[in-house]
């Protein structure tokens, strides 16, 4: 992260600390609720410039025997550090994301995640994410990410009528 920092200021419209959080797309594969194969995460604005989540680790999420595979982990920590630049502005999306797997996480437990900003330069948003399963001094996992702020139309424009909500979308109706 770089040194010379940004001020970082909550956007005055942005939710309230425990106030539920809108999905960014109602059919996103990590927080849309019409997803049809999606983790269906429900995101919490937090203090300060942090989201939490928990997402049961259900059987479909299996990697190893037993425990959770490391992609549903990293796309659970994408969408949750995804969605902390909501809290001070424009929407931001993945450039880099590297994702520590410290501990096994079994099927049938329920993660616990944690994401926050760091530090914010320009449009580059630095982000930390940690997982545990109950006990946020026993981390199972750990991820830093680099979010650049966009303008969600110029974007998407090129690729929104790819999407399940094209009509929506493409009608004049985006759920921005
Ligand atoms: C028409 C209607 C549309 C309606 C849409 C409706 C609803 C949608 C609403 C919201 C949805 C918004 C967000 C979704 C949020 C979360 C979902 C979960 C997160 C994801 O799943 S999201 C998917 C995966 N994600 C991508 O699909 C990104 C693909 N990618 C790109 O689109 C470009 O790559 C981009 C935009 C990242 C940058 O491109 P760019 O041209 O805008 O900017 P540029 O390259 O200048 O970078 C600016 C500064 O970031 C530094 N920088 C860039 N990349 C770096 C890297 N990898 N490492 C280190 N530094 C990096 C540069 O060095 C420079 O730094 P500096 O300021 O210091 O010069």
């Amino acid at each position: 992260m770089p040194d010379e920092l940004d001020v970082l200021e909550r956007h005055p419209k942005t939710s309230e600390p425990g106030e539920l959080m809108r999905p960014h797309n109602m059919t996103c594969f990590g927080c849309g609720p019409e997803s049809p194969h999606g983790l269906h995460l429900e995101m919490y604005a937090g203090e300060g410039f942090s989201v939490d989540a928990k997402m049961p680790v259900q059987q479909w999420m299996e990697g190893g025997p037993g425990v959770i595979h490391g992609g549903i982990l990293s796309s659970a920590f994408d969408d949750v550090m995804g969605m902390t630049p909501r809290l001070i502005g424009p929407a931001a999306v993945t450039a880099h994301l590297q994702v520590d797997f410290l501990q096994p996480i079994p099927v049938g437990k329920t993660l616990h995640l944690h994401a926050e900003i760091l530090g914010k330069q320009r449009r580059k948003i630095y982000v930390e994410g940690v997982a545990h399963l109950g006990d946020p001094d026993r981390p199972v996992a750990r991820a830093n990410g680099l979010f650049v702020q966009i303008d969600v139309r110029a974007h998407f424009a090129d690729h929104v009528e790819n999407s399940a909500k094209a009509a929506e979308y493409l009608g004049g109706k985006p759920q921005l």
